[in-house]
């Protein structure tokens, strides 16, 4: 038997980065997570110790934050394209890289100059793969909390001796969505496909009347396909947020849908993925990804 070295990447994990771009005294700001990660002939780091061609995590890091200065950042798919090609081309022995970055927002209050509030929890967010010349761009959106009232039902399911939900016409519909979408190519206007994507799913996640929340993903990742060429495949993880009717009988009070309990967990996890049948080869665009 031998003992091998499989797989591997390094890099630094969830740079913060906050960058001001002033024009006169409007400032916009930018607030980035960045975490870049290398690959390629790093055996003698593993086997013996040999650190001539690790180019540090702590250089990687202050790479981020030099380059983040020495252009303006631009969109997330940009700024990691330009790192991600910088660390293959610059290091002989670095063949490819990962750069994963989300974007956090941030509002203007009010119309001021530079005050912001921070909206949501969602980020948009973006994992380029380098490798050698060829490059991968998966974007998408995390902790996109969404809801609806009626417009959903759940029954036909099996019942065995262990089932107790009760079928209903008509129930709250909510979740968590996070979405990644894998591009076709790199020469893609990215801050207007992202706009557009996430307005296309939000608007048919609202239109469309739900029998699962099964059936709402695919019309959700169909959506976007059938209005985005730009895009391959969209792969979506959807946590159904249950909201329970609470039972208001003791209390002698009918609850007519109007009043739910917000469960936290357990909660169902809805994953799936939808793609074009021709799409391009999705190479290593997924390597070490989240599957969904
Ligand atoms: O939309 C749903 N899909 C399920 O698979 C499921 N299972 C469940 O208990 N409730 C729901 N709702």
């Amino acid at each position: 038997m031998a003992i091998v070295l499989g797989p591997n990447q390094y890099g630094k994990a969830e740079n913060r980065l906050v960058t001001v771009s002033r024009n006169g005294s409007v400032h916009t700001i930018k607030d980035l997570t960045v975490s870049t990660s290398l690959r390629g002939d790093l055996a003698d780091t593993h086997l013996t110790g040999d650190n001539a061609k690790v180019l540090a995590t702590d250089t990687q890091k202050n790479t981020v934050y030099a380059f983040a200065k020495e252009a303006p950042v631009g969109e997330i798919e940009d700024f990691a394209l330009r790192l991600g090609r910088h660390f293959v081309s610059s290091q002989e022995a670095i063949t490819g890289a990962r750069v994963l970055i989300d974007e956090h927002g941030w509002e203007r209050i009010d119309g001021h100059d530079h005050s912001f509030v921070r909206g949501s929890d969602e980020k948009r967010t973006t994992a380029v793969t380098i490798d050698g010349e060829q490059a991968w761009v998966v974007s998408g959106v995390r902790d996109l909390v969404v809801l609806k009232s009626t417009g959903s039902e759940f029954h036909g399911y099996p019942k065995d001796q262990y089932t107790t939900l009760k079928e209903t016409n008509d129930r709250i519909l909510a979740t968590s969505v996070t979405a990644r979408w894998r591009y076709v190519g790199t020469d893609v206007d990215w801050a207007k496909s992202f706009t557009e994507i996430r307005s296309i799913m939000l608007k048919t996640f609202a239109d469309k009347h739900s029998l699962s929340l099964q059936q709402t993903l695919y019309a959700m990742g169909e959506a976007v396909l059938n209005t985005r060429p730009e895009v391959a495949e969209v792969r979506l993880s959807m946590p159904n947020k249950h909201h329970f009717l609470v039972d208001l009988s003791p209390f002698g009070l009918e609850n007519d849908n109007e009043v739910f309990y917000a469960a936290d967990r357990p909660y169902g996890l809805i994953e799936g993925s939808v793609l074009r049948d021709d799409a391009p080869d999705a190479g290593q665009a997924w390597s070490t990804l989240p599957t969904f």
